[in-house]
Order: structure tokens, then C-alpha cells, then sequence
């Protein structure tokens, strides 16, 4: 199976750093989430990975090979990367037979891949009258066709509706059930943790985290326990008895920091303190991710100071 391997990749624009001696790699059987900040890299990385722009050192390959270099390279690597870029007049099923033909594939694909991104309705209509979500469904279509082992994605759920949300979702998983790569850059902190399983962020074209998505939110959240009662005095004290301390919240629910759902239950219940809820919270992708690029912007303006 096809790796997207990024070695020590730097692309520079005049005197602007867009890209800064990145290293990481994309493994199959999983979604990696490319997250980052506005102007972090994101899409110049993407765009040196699939041959539409030369590094100015370093190399990105797939599975050893430049993507210049790769033969039928829709049979090897899908990519949306720009959902307007489908020509208006053209219909949607024409659109996607011209890049079939161009890569010698059969126009059975153009049919399937019309009906698994939902399309087969309005594949006869001209581009220009679909609405972003369709152009967004027909972009995929597009990076689907090859039936590629490598899938890039810049912001595929943009302009998807609800329903679409879900159908993106789904596809991501089958894809990296199928064994292969997905590398899915997005701005939605919510919809990237529902689907990926590895993360790669970029701060100001650097790498900041290449890491498993549950390790990289319990490195920067704490666990906590969320408990309401009907008795706060009592539980305040059962708990700070057994050194817990407890945050109290406005609408009259707590949280315990660091503490395990189970050890908080067994204690509330040998003190008798009656218990109305009880949870385990865990941190949210948003909270881990706001934490790691607070640290980075404090780092950078520490080191402006100097
Ligand atoms: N063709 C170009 N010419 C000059 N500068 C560019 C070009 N492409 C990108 N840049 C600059 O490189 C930096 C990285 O941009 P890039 O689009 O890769 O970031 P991104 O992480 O994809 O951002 P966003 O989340 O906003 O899409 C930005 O400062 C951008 O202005």
C-alpha cells in the first residue's frame, strides 16, 4: 500500500516561509485530519504532494515515487483540492467522463462513482447550476474515479449539508477501511474528530503534532468527572476528604478534574450523598487543539521579544 512520505519539505514565495522543513507521513488504513491555522501550509503541502508546485527543497512523494513521475496518477491518487475548478457549461457526468478518457478509465467508473457521492440525479445538469455542496460531492466524484489507493481532501464537508456531513463521514471510514491513505485537511474541529484516527498540525508552515487524535487530546485535556447531587454540601466534603477538588458551575453541575467516573461513584455512594447525574468528560479535539496553538502563539511571541 502507498504512504505520502514529507521529507524535510520547504516552499518558499518570494521571502515568504509557506512551507518550513516539514517531515511527517500519511499511512494507509486510517484518516490523518490535517489541521492548522489560516495560512499555516496546509494547501501548499498539499499541493507540492500532488506535483502542482515545486518544493524548494525537500521532497514529498507517494509511496517513494513523485507524483510527476506516476503513471495514470488518477488511478493512484484522488485529490479535491479546489471543488470550483469543474467548467460551468460542461454537465457533471461530462465533466467526470473527459478526466475518465484522460486517464484511460472506463466510463463504468463514471457511472459509480456518480451514484456513490449521490450525483446520479443531477448528472445530466450543468455544472453551473449545482450548489456548492453538489460541486463539493462532484469534486469527490472526481478524486474517487481512479479508484485511487491515496485520497487527498482539502475541506471536503464545505458547503455539505447535514446529511452530507454524515455520507463524508462514512466515506472516510470505508476508504481507510479499504487500507487506504486519507489525508483530510478541515477548519471543523467537531467534524474532524468524528472521523479521523491520526492527526497532522501545522503552525506557520512547521509541524506542531503528528500523533494518534485520542493521544493528542489526552496529552492537553484533562479527564474530568461531571456530577450533580441534591446534597452539595455533602458531596463537597466526601470528596475533599479523599483530596478531590471540584469546579462549580452556574447552572449547579460540578466537575471534579482528574478523577475517574468509578472512584467519584463509589465515593459519593459510601458517604450516602445522593447522586442526580454522573459522567466521565472527556476533552474535546476544539479544547486539545486551542491549547496546542495558544502554547505555539505564546512561543513565537516570546521568541519576537528576544
Ligand atoms: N501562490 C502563492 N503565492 C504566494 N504566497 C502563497 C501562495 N500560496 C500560498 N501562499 C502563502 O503561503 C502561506 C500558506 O498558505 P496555505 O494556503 O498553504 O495555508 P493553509 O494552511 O492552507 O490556509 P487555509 O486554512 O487558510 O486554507 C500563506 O501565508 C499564503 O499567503
Amino acid at each position: 500500500m502507498t504512504s505520502i512520505d514529507v521529507q524535510n519539505l520547504t516552499k518558499e514565495y518570494g521571502t515568504r516561509r509557506a512551507v518550513d522543513d516539514l517531515t511527517f507521513r500519511v499511512l494507509p488504513g486510517r484518516v490523518t485530519g490535517f489541521l492548522g491555522p489560516n495560512g499555516a501550509g496546509k494547501s501548499t503541502t498539499m499541493r507540492l504532494v500532488l506535483g502542482l508546485d515545486h518544493p524548494t527543497s525537500g521532497s514529498a512523494t507517494l509511496g517513494g515515487r513523485a507524483y510527476a513521475t506516476l503513471q495514470d496518477p488518477l488511478r493512484r491518487v484522488g485529490a479535491l483540492l479546489d471543488a470550483q475548478a469543474a467548467h460551468g457549461s460542461r454537465t457533471g457526468r461530462d465533466h467526470l467522463r473527459v478526466l475518465a478518457a484522460s486517464n484511460r478509465l472506463p466510463d463504468r467508473r463514471v457511472d459509480e462513482v456518480l451514484e456513490e457521492t449521490g450525483l446520479g440525479p443531477v448528472a445530466r445538469r450543468r455544472v453551473r447550476t449545482y450548489s456548492l455542496g453538489m460541486r463539493q460531492r462532484l469534486g469527490i466524484a472526481a478524486a474517487l474515479l481512479g479508484d485511487p489507493e491515496v485520497v487527498v481532501l482539502d475541506e471536503p464537508s464545505n458547503g455539505l449539508d447535514p446529511e452530507g456531513i454524515v455520507w463524508i463521514r462514512s466515506l472516510l471510514r470505508r476508504l481507510a477501511d479499504e487500507g487506504r491513505t486519507v489525508l483530510v485537511s478541515s477548519h471543523l474541529m467537531n467534524e474532524t474528530a468524528s472521523f479521523a484516527d491520526h492527526l497532522v498540525v501545522l503552525g506557520r508552515g512547521r509541524l506542531l503534532a503528528d500523533t494518534p487524535m485520542r493521544e493528542f487530546i489526552h496529552a492537553r485535556v484533562r479527564p474530568a468527572v461531571r456530577v450533580r447531587t441534591s446534597d452539595p454540601a455533602a458531596l463537597e466534603s466526601a470528596l475533599a476528604r479523599h483530596g478531590h477538588d471540584v469546579v462549580e458551575h452556574p447552572d449547579g453541575h460540578w466537575t471534579v478534574p482528574d478523577a475517574r467516573v468509578d472512584d467519584i461513584g463509589r465515593l459519593a455512594s459510601a458517604a450516602g450523598v445522593p447522586i442526580l447525574e454522573l459522567a466521565a468528560e472527556e476533552g474535546t479535539l476544539e479544547q486539545a487543539y486551542l491549547d496546542l496553538t495558544a502554547a505555539e502563539t505564546e512561543f513565537t511571541a516570546r521568541h519576537q521579544e528576544v
